[in-house]
């Protein structure tokens, strides 16, 4: 069973450090820094959060022709983070580019490579939308499982899906490859602009690796009990 990787979707280090102060100083936790983070404090933030013992998802979703995407993933590489992310939509030789600068980026810094995870449909994309505004003829599923096929043939370590999708892709694609899944919200929840979501336990039944969830935890009256509450839904259920 993979992390509950907590989306530290807010503006500033402060903030950022208001939230993570709360934990417990000795847990070690799996975080993710978006664009909202990244754009407005830099990489700086991520080596100071290394330097803290957790463990960095960097989602920035890249998506460029493929020389741009493997010279901003060499940059990436060098940061020593856990997971990152790509459009699985920039196509295969993108792909293929990505993880090779991830992979240079990483020697040059004497660090472990960073798991290149693909976006396939992004979870607040509804079956409508793909239709009508991708102009995709295939239904959700499909669209994801093809996406999927291509960024592993490309060399991804695995994709971002909603955890609705996971069970085709563990029947099509496979299970030696990693189905990270956001679009989680606890029953009765508000899904905000969230589309294809699930519980923490739906999405271990179905066979997700690891959760992200943002702001049903860092938005709650209480992040560290909704964390452990989340956790512990996400270790317990039945897979
Ligand atoms: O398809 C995708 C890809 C990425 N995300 C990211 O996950 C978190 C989810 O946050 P919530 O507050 O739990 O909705 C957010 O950072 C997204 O950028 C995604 O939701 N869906």
């Amino acid at each position: 069973m993979g992390p509950l990787i907590i989306s530290l979707d807010v503006a500033t280090r402060k903030d950022l450090f208001q939230l993570l102060d709360q934990f417990d100083a000795n847990e070690t936790l799996t975080v993710k820094i978006g664009m909202e983070m990244f754009y407005g404090e830099g990489p700086q933030i991520v080596r100071d959060l290394l330097k803290k013992g957790h463990h960095i998802f960097l989602d920035l979703k890249l998506h460029d022709i493929p020389n741009t995407v493997e010279n901003g993933m060499r940059q990436i590489g060098r940061l020593g983070v856990t997971y990152t992310t790509v459009h699985a939509l920039g196509g295969a030789q993108m792909i293929a580019q990505a993880k090779r600068g991830l992979i240079n980026g990483a020697q040059d810094a004497g660090v472990a490579p960073a798991r290149l995870l693909a976006v396939t449909e992004l979870t607040s994309i509804t079956a409508q939308g793909l239709r009508n505004e991708q102009n995709c003829r295939l239904p959700m599923a499909e669209q994801v499982v093809s996406l999927t096929q291509l960024a592993k043939q490309a060399g991804a370590d695995g994709v971002i899906t909603s955890p609705l999708e996971v069970p085709a892709l563990r029947e099509q694609v496979g299970s030696d490859f990693l189905y990270v899944t956001p679009g989680i919200r606890p029953s009765g929840a508000s899904k905000d602009d969230q589309a294809r979501t699930a519980t923490p336990s739906e999405a271990a039944h179905n066979g997700s690796n690891a959760l992200v969830i943002g702001r049903p935890i860092i938005q709650a009256a209480d992040p560290v009990s909704a964390y452990h509450q989340y956790l512990k839904e996400w270790q317990n259920a039945e897979r």
